[in-house]
């Protein structure tokens, strides 16, 4: 498979690795602006760059025929403006928030907890998150996601940064050194806590599952998320 990497910081240079050791090849490493021509030869676009380039490094694959996979946080705002844009093209795509085998079964965990907490009005929701200092956006994707998972099979009806109204979840981002992400999700009251942690040791994981997207979404068309890659519906 020929790779263009939207991206080359930390995630890009991890995906390099990952994929050359899956016998791939990087046709090309942006880490700017660029031209259709720049990716012309490629056979799928792996887009982790800055939430101001995602959408229109993913629009531009579009246009030009070339399948993408985003993991770019901090861009949904334009979201639905990308999948109309890959429809009319006839295009194929996967935006995950979180890339990480485990952490995709986290999700799953999540909602599942927070169904069978749903009725139970003694607890209370909190969320953590801690990353890296360099990370531009905060929330974190996963954590927006785990927080839609959460308000998917609860009454809550929305998350907020720090102070959250009582029908919201309250989510507090932290940033420290070399923190590659962990997300936390507690249940609290009176009498106890109950709490699950997804803690990632390092960027390997983001890495091998997008590789992994990429080999799924060659030669296929539509709008796809990792529940499809790895059968998890
Ligand atoms: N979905 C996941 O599994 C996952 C995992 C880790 C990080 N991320 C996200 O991926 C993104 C990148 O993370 P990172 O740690 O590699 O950040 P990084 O800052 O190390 O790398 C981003 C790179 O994008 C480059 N860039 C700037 N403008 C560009 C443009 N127009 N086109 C292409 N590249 C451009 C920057 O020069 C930089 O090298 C962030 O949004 C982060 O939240 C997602
Ligand atoms: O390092 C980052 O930046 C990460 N971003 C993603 C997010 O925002 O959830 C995934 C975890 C690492």
């Amino acid at each position: 498979m020929k790779i263009a990497l939207l991206g080359y910081g930390k995630m890009g240079k991890m995906i390099e690795q990952t994929a050359i050791s899956r016998n791939h090849e990087i046709i090309a490493k942006i880490d700017n602006e660029f031209t259709a021509g720049d990716i012309k030869n490629a056979d799928v676009a792996i887009d982790f760059s800055i939430p101001s380039a995602a959408f229109n490094n993913i629009t531009t694959c579009f246009k030009n025929g070339i399948p993408v996979i985003s993991g770019t946080t901090g861009w949904l705002d334009k979201y639905d403006e990308a999948i109309a844009c890959c429809k009319k093209n006839n295009g194929a795509f996967i935006y995950a928030s979180n890339f990480s085998l485990g952490v995709n079964i986290f999700f799953q965990l999540n909602a599942y907890l927070a169904q069978m907490m749903s009725g139970l009005k003694e607890y209370q929701i909190g969320m953590e998150e801690i990353h890296h200092t360099q990370k531009l956006d905060a929330p974190s994707g996963t954590a927006i996601t785990l927080a839609e998972g959460i308000i998917k099979n609860t009454s809550k009806t929305g998350w907020k940064l720090d102070h959250a109204g009582e029908h919201e979840i309250p989510i507090v981002a932290k940033r420290i050194e070399n923190v590659p992400g962990t997300h936390s999700i507690r249940y609290s009251s009176k009498v106890d806590d109950i709490e699950i942690t997804h803690t990632a040791h390092n960027r390997e994981g983001f890495a091998l599952g997008a590789v992994i997207a990429a080999e799924w979404i060659i030669g296929k068309t539509g709008i796809f998320d990792m529940k499809d890659v790895l059968n998890l519906r």
